[in-house]
């Protein structure tokens, strides 16, 4: 099926039947990734007296309870809530799911002890284009991104000023493929979160981040559409599923 989107004045075409799947999914194995300092999530069948939830053990379903975090278990998108003492709810907030998105690779800056996204990077991936969605792939990329053990390892960031950028060019939607788009240890200063939601001068209520993506080396950089599916948790962040869309261009 193919479904065309007006796009300003112009018309792009997706095929619906061709999902490009850049998420993560949870699971409660060892492959799953981790950050922050937690273990890993745990789907268990329920058990209630001499009864357990599993098909397999003689239920009539299979009924588990799954314990995870969004921050640390996968694929999530966050709003402003994050980093506000008021609660303010991801699913509140994201009222739209289809944004135009460009996908750019940069390979971070090593400074010290740190390697970080600056400005220019992200300046010069980017060109000319002004989607509502950026989609921030990080060099090395293989697919051990799928299950790295992030504690403790000080994973590439976004300098703030790039945040700044890229909301003032006006990005609605960040995603990227590491934990956080900032340092790992910042003694929460949040930098790069605060200077994209514009916090607290003006926060960006409807902004999001999207962190824990994996964008296979297959997909190109280019332009796409984003499907950004959250689950529907009153929560400052939800386990989502970006999905990307080719454009195609002739008909
Ligand atoms: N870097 C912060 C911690 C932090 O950012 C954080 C901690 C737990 C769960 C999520 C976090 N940030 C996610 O974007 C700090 O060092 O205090």
């Amino acid at each position: 099926m193919l479904a065309t989107f007006k796009v300003d004045k112009t018309r792009q075409t997706v095929d619906v039947s061709k999902p490009i799947d850049i998420s993560i999914p949870l699971e409660a194995s060892e492959h799953n990734p981790l950050a922050w300092y937690l273990d890993l999530p745990k789907i268990e069948p329920v058990k209630m007296d001499d009864w357990t939830g599993k098909v397999s053990e003689g239920a009539s379903v299979n009924f588990n309870n799954i314990y995870f975090n969004p921050h640390a278990h996968g694929t999530h998108t966050e709003c402003v809530g994050h980093i506000t003492s008021k609660f303010i709810s991801i699913n509140e907030q994201l009222k739209e799911f289809f944004f135009t998105a460009e996908l750019i690779t940069v390979l971070p800056e090593t400074i010290g002890e740190d390697q970080l996204i600056s400005k220019l990077k992200i300046e010069s991936a980017l060109g000319d284009n002004r989607p509502e969605a950026l989609i921030i792939r990080t060099l090395p990329n293989d697919t051990t991104k799928k299950s790295r053990k992030y504690s403790n390892t000080n994973w590439p960031y976004l300098h703030h000023e790039a945040a700044t950028f890229i909301r003032e060019i006006g990005v609605k939607h960040l995603l990227i493929d590491l934990p956080s788009v900032d340092k790992e240890k910042d003694d929460g200063k949040l930098l790069a979160h605060r200077a994209f939601w514009n916090y607290p001068k003006a926060p960006r209520m409807d902004a999001t981040i999207t962190e824990f993506i994996y964008v296979p080396n297959s997909v190109k950089d280019d332009s796409y559409m984003l499907n950004l599916q959250i689950a529907s948790f009153n929560n400052d962040a939800t386990p989502s599923k970006p999905i990307l869309y080719k454009f195609i261009s002739s008909l």
